[in-house]
C-alpha cells in the first residue's frame, strides 16, 4: 500500500461486513465497518465505515489501499478446533461402527503406531493442516502420537503452513489393547521433556506445546504425577479426555478407587488448571463441573464423535450454567469431519435431541454454537487475549466468506438480510464459501503452499 507502506503502520485495511461474537452477544453483525491490521498482524482499529477519512489520516493509508468486500461477503473470526487427533485423519469417515474402547483397539492404536515413520507422518499431517485451514480453522489443538520426532514434524508443518496450534506428544505408559503402542514411564517423561524443550528452542510464533496424557486409563499414577509437574514448571497447556463413554468410566473407577470421581483423578495430579482443556465430558456430574469452574479448566465439546461412537450427549447448557469454559472440537477421527461448521451443526443437533428428551430445555441457538466455535474456543484454550473475535489488539485471525461464490452450496435470494445469509451459511455453508483465511494478519489460504 502506498502511503500506508510509507507510514508502515497498517498492512491491510478491509471495509465491509464483519460477523463475530462478544462475551455479551453471541452474534454481532457489523455492517459497513472498516478494520485495519497493523504490521504485527494485530487489529489496529475497527470503526464505522464513515470514519474512513479520519482513519486514513490517523494511520497513514489512502482510500485506494482499502479493500472493499463484495456486497454479500463477510469476515468471521477464524474458527478454533479445541480437540483434533492429527494421526487419525487417515481413517476419517470410516470405522464408525464401534464404541470407544473397541475402536481404540481395532483402528486407533494400530494406526497411530505407523507414525514412527516420519515420511508417513509428513504426508498425512501436511494434508490435514491444509484441509483444516481450507475449512477456516485458524487454531487447532492437536493430539499427535507417542513419537516425539513425528510430533515435532507436525509442529513444523503447522508453523510453515501458517496455522496457530497447540501440539501435543501423546503420553501413555499403559496399553493392554496394543502392547507395542506405549512407552515406559521414564522414557515417556524424558521424551515429553525433549519435545517441549525442542519446541521452545525453535521459537515458533504460532505453535506451542501442550502436555498430553492420552486419558487416565492409559496412564500410571507416576506418569500423571510427573506430567502435572512438567506442566506446572513450564506453565504449559494441558489436554486429555474425560468422561466420554460409560465403559471408560468403569475402567477409571477400577483403576483409581481412591478417587471419588474421574475429575478427581486429574485434579489429584495437578492436571486441572486454567490452561487445561478436557475433551468430551458427557458424563460429568454437577459436582465435577463445579471443580472445573473453580480450576478455570475447559471442556472441548466434540458432538460428531460423541454421536458417531455412540459415546453420549454433552449437555452444553448445563456446562454453560456452571460457568465452565467450553469450545467445540472435531475430534477427528472419532468425529468424521474436519470441518468446524460440522461441529457447530452437530452441537445444535445434540442440543435439539436433548430438547426432544426434556421439554422446556433451553436449546443451543445457532448464534451460541457459532460463539462456541470462535470466542468460546479461544477461551477454552486460554487464548482469548490473542484471538476469538474482532477486538482491537487481538491478532487478525479471520475467514472471508462469500455466500454467492459460483459453486456455493446454498442460494441467496433478493430480500435476504445479512443475518439471514449468515444463518444460511452456518447451516448450509462449507469450504467452497471460504475465499481467504488469515492468521495473525497473514494470508495463509489461498497461498503458494497449497499449490
Ligand atoms: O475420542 C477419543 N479418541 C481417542 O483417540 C481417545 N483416546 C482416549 N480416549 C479417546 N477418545
Ligand atoms: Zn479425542
Amino acid at each position: 500500500m502506498s502511503r500506508g507502506a510509507a507510514a508502515g503502520q497498517v498492512q491491510h485495511v478491509f471495509k465491509g461486513t464483519f460477523a463475530h461474537s462478544t462475551t455479551a452477544e453471541p452474534l454481532q453483525i457489523l455492517d459497513n465497518t472498516i478494520l485495519g491490521v497493523d504490521i504485527n498482524g494485530k487489529i489496529a482499529f475497527i470503526e464505522p465505515g464513515d470514519q474512513e477519512e479520519i482513519l486514513c489520516d490517523k494511520w497513514g493509508f489512502s482510500s485506494s489501499d482499502v479493500k472493499s468486500l463484495q456486497d454479500k461477503d463477510f469476515f468471521i473470526p477464524g474458527m478454533v478446533d479445541t480437540h483434533i487427533h492429527a494421526p487419525q485423519y487417515t481413517y476419517a469417515g470410516i470405522a464408525q461402527d464401534y464404541s470407544l474402547m473397541k475402536w481404540l483397539k481395532v483402528f486407533t492404536f494400530p494406526t497411530e503406531l505407523k507414525y514412527e515413520s516420519k515420511d508417513f507422518a509428513k504426508d498425512v499431517y501436511t494434508k490435514l493442516v491444509k484441509r483444516t485451514l481450507k475449512h477456516g480453522t485458524t487454531t487447532a489443538c492437536y493430539f499427535a502420537t507417542i513419537h516425539t520426532d513425528s510430533t515435532l514434524l507436525l509442529a513444523e508443518i503447522v508453523e510453515k503452513l501458517g496455522q496457530r496450534a497447540l501440539v501435543g506428544k501423546v503420553c501413555m505408559d499403559i496399553n493392554d489393547a496394543v502392547r507395542s503402542y506405549r512407552e515406559e514411564t521414564e522414557e515417556c517423561i524424558e521424551e515429553t521433556k525433549r519435545f517441549i524443550q525442542e519446541i521452545i528452542n525453535r521459537k515458533y510464533t504460532l505453535v506451542k506445546p501442550i502436555v498430553t496424557p492420552r486419558f487416565a486409563p492409559s496412564c500410571s499414577t507416576q506418569l500423571l504425577n510427573d506430567l502435572g509437574d512438567i506442566a506446572k514448571e513450564n506453565d504449559l497447556h494441558i489436554q486429555s479426555h474425560i468422561s466420554e463413554n460409560k465403559d471408560e468410566l468403569n475402567i477409571v473407577k477400577d483403576m483409581f478407587p481412591e478417587c471419588g470421581c474421574y475429575t478427581e483423578v486429574y485434579d489429584k495430579y495437578n492436571l486441572l488448571t486454567s490452561k487445561t482443556v478436557m475433551a468430551h465430558g458427557c458424563y460429568l456430574s454437577n459436582k465435577e463441573l463445579e471443580i472445573f469452574c473453580s480450576k478455570g479448566s475447559a471442556v472441548a465439546h466434540c458432538p460428531n464423535s460423541n454421536i458417531s461412537l455412540c459415546s453420549g450427549m454433552l449437555d452444553v447448557r448445563n456446562v454453560l450454567n456452571h460457568k465452565v469454559k467450553i469450545g467445540l472440537g472435531t475430534d477427528v477421527a472419532g468425529g468424521y469431519s474436519t470441518s468446524m461448521l460440522d461441529a457447530v451443526r452437530k452441537a445444535i443437533e445434540t442440543s435439539k435431541i436433548l430438547t426432544i428428551q426434556k421439554p422446556g430445555y433451553e436449546t443451543l441457538s445457532y448464534k451460541e454454537a457459532f460463539q462456541l466455535a470462535t470466542l468460546g474456543g479461544s477461551q477454552a484454550l486460554a487464548l482469548e487475549d490473542t484471538i476469538g473475535n474482532f477486538e482491537v489488539g487481538k491478532d487478525f485471525d479471520a475467514v472471508l466468506i462469500s455466500p454467492t461464490t459460483t459453486d456455493s452450496s446454498f442460494d441467496v435470494f433478493a430480500g435476504d438480510t445479512k443475518k439471514v445469509i449468515f444463518e444460511k451459511f452456518i447451516n448450509l455453508g462449507d469450504d467452497r464459501n471460504v475465499m481467504e483465511v488469515y492468521v495473525a494478519g497473514k494470508l495463509v489460504f489461498p497461498s503458494m503452499c497449497f499449490l
